[in-house]
């Protein structure tokens, strides 16, 4: 069965880590994810040492974890296809095997990157297969997928569709032979963007790695919009993906324990019809 964590970096950001861990697995969630967890793509070993043991002693499985993506408050989507961004890509899949390895965690997105005004497409193109193929080999050491994902909201960021992103990694594949990349389905940026998510699902099932929901409008808890998540979700258990669901909304709440639990329930219960 599929099972359910919740995006430490979107959500319960009025608390300190320990408390939004503790938050999450008593509202019944199994898993965590996180955006990168540091200011820096080299961060302090101590730094990393406390992100490990906090989500260690948590008992939460550490469910997905973004590479650095540049500054993410700034604009910035990912530094796959930066040009002169590579040594701090490279320090982050270092540190991102060591807490793969150290918390069992099996995948990990790497932002493509916005298009930048001193590249031209087709050279970041080429810069993002070497690097996502970089990361993939690294990171196949522990057993580990890296994700490619499609997001709205960044006018300069050229994956918006599944098959955009289901196209990269085939471009990796065929050109590197490193496969083990996969497509992380991020339900409300596929929508936002105009993707048609159930011929989404349909299409590239087999290349769904990761799955992450949102409302819309608002990218609010599932309920708080317009989405048929449930229907979507159920379309994804019913051919087999039993991978992690994320949630990754907006919301502030004074009960953040029902919000979380309500939204759980939500996404889990299987569509009426
Ligand atoms: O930038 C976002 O909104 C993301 O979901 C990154 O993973």
């Amino acid at each position: 069965m599929p099972r359910y964590a919740v995006n430490c970096s979107i959500m319960l950001k009025g608390y300190p880590l320990p408390e939004r861990l503790t938050l999450a697995r008593d509202a019944g969630f199994d898993g965590v994810e996180f955006w990168w967890p540091f200011t820096t793509a080299a961060p302090d070993e101590s730094e990393v040492e406390r992100f490990v043991d906090n989500v260690g002693e948590s008992g939460l499985q550490l469910a997905g974890l973004n590479l650095f993506a540049g500054d993410m408050a700034g604009g910035d989507r990912g530094v796959m296809s930066w040009p002169g961004r590579e040594d701090e890509l490279r320090a982050s899949v270092e540190t991102a095997c060591r807490i793969g390895a150290a918390l069992g965690c099996q995948v990990f997105n790497a932002l493509y990157g916005n298009r930048q005004p001193a590249a031209s497409p087709a050279e970041q193109d080429t810069l993002g297969v070497r690097n996502l193929a970089y990361a993939a080999g690294e990171l196949s050491s522990i057993g580990a997928t890296v994700l490619v994902e499609p997001v709205s909201g960044a006018e300069h960021y050229p994956l918006r569709t599944a098959a955009d992103a289901v196209a990269v990694t085939g471009r990796v594949r065929e050109e590197t032979g490193v496969s083990n990349l996969g497509l992380l389905l991020d339900m409300y940026h596929l929508a936002v963007n105009g993707d048609d998510v159930s011929a989404a699902i349909e299409h590239h099932r087999d290349h769904v790695a990761h799955v992450q929901v949102a409302d819309a409008p608002g990218r609010g808890a599932p309920g708080t919009g317009e989405l048929p998540l449930q229907a979507w979700v159920g379309d994804l258990r019913a051919g087999g993906y039993d991978g992690w669901i994320a949630l990754e909304h907006l919301g502030d709440d004074p009960d953040p324990i029902a919000m979380l639990t309500r939204a759980r329930e939500r996404v889990q219960s299987m569509p009426d019809s």
